[in-house]
């Protein structure tokens, strides 16, 4: 039978860099993730396409796909909704690639009881101060919604504790390179255990 796939989840607070970050990792020509595309309410930023950055929906379209299962996890953050499309995640495990999620820490938590096994990372700035700068300096939200952003990072931070490994985001390429080293480590981990099971089945 043919192994599943990992399923990665990379969060944090908002303006923290995970969308550069994931951009960076799959930039790279030997990443062998599959990257599933959130669906969401939020209005396209410039320069954003529908179907490569996000599936684009009104709020009528995404409650219907709540109501038919469509997601496997979905979540209200600062005043539009986001989830990911479950279809896609589990074809893609099951035909045993690994897939890389990009989502915010409601979701990341709804993952959890549904994924225990995934491997959960948050993303974490060098400080709350170095957090607010960046969320100014890409300058795609308003004062309100930055305060608001910075109110759900600080919650947001208080969580780190719950996941497998928490990444500094200092620079994106020590980030990138942290990550891709946890995601190696854990699938070495993974198989070793896997095959001292199925000697332990084999014995018994
Ligand atoms: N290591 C870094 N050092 C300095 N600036 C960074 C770093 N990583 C990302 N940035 C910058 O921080 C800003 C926010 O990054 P990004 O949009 O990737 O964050 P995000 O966590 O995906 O945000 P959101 O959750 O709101 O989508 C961008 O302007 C980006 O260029
Ligand atoms: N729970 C989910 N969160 C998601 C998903 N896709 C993206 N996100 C996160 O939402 C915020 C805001 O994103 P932005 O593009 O408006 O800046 C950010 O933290 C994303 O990581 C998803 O499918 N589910």
């Amino acid at each position: 039978m043919r192994e599943k796939g990992l399923l990665i989840v990379l969060s944090g607070p908002s303006g923290v860099g995970k969308g550069t970050v994931r951009k960076e990792i799959f930039s790279q020509p030997d990443t062998a993730f599959e990257y599933s595309i959130s669906m969401t309410t939020r209005k396209p930023r410039k320069g954003e396409i529908d179907g490569i950055d996000y599936f684009f929906k009104t709020r009528d379209e995404f409650e219907a796909l709540i109501g038919q299962g469509k997601l496997l996890e979905y979540a209200e953050f600062v005043g539009n909704y986001y989830g990911t499309p479950v279809d896609y995640v589990r074809e893609t495990l099951d035909a045993g690639k690994d897939v890389f999620l990009e989502i915010e820490v409601q979701g990341a938590r709804q993952v959890r009881d549904k994924f225990p096994e995934g491997l959960f990372i948050f993303l974490a700035p060098p400080s709350l101060s170095e957090l607010q700068s960046r969320i100014i300096t890409r300058g795609t939200e308003t004062e309100e919604v930055i305060q608001r952003r910075m109110q759900t990072a600080r919650e947001e931070i208080e969580l780190m504790d719950l996941y497998d490994y928490v990444v500094e985001n200092d620079t994106v390429e020590a980030a990138c390179n942290r990550i891709n080293a946890i995601v190696v480590a854990e699938h070495c981990r993974r198989e070793r255990v896997s095959i001292r099971y199925k000697k332990m089945l084999e014995a018994e």
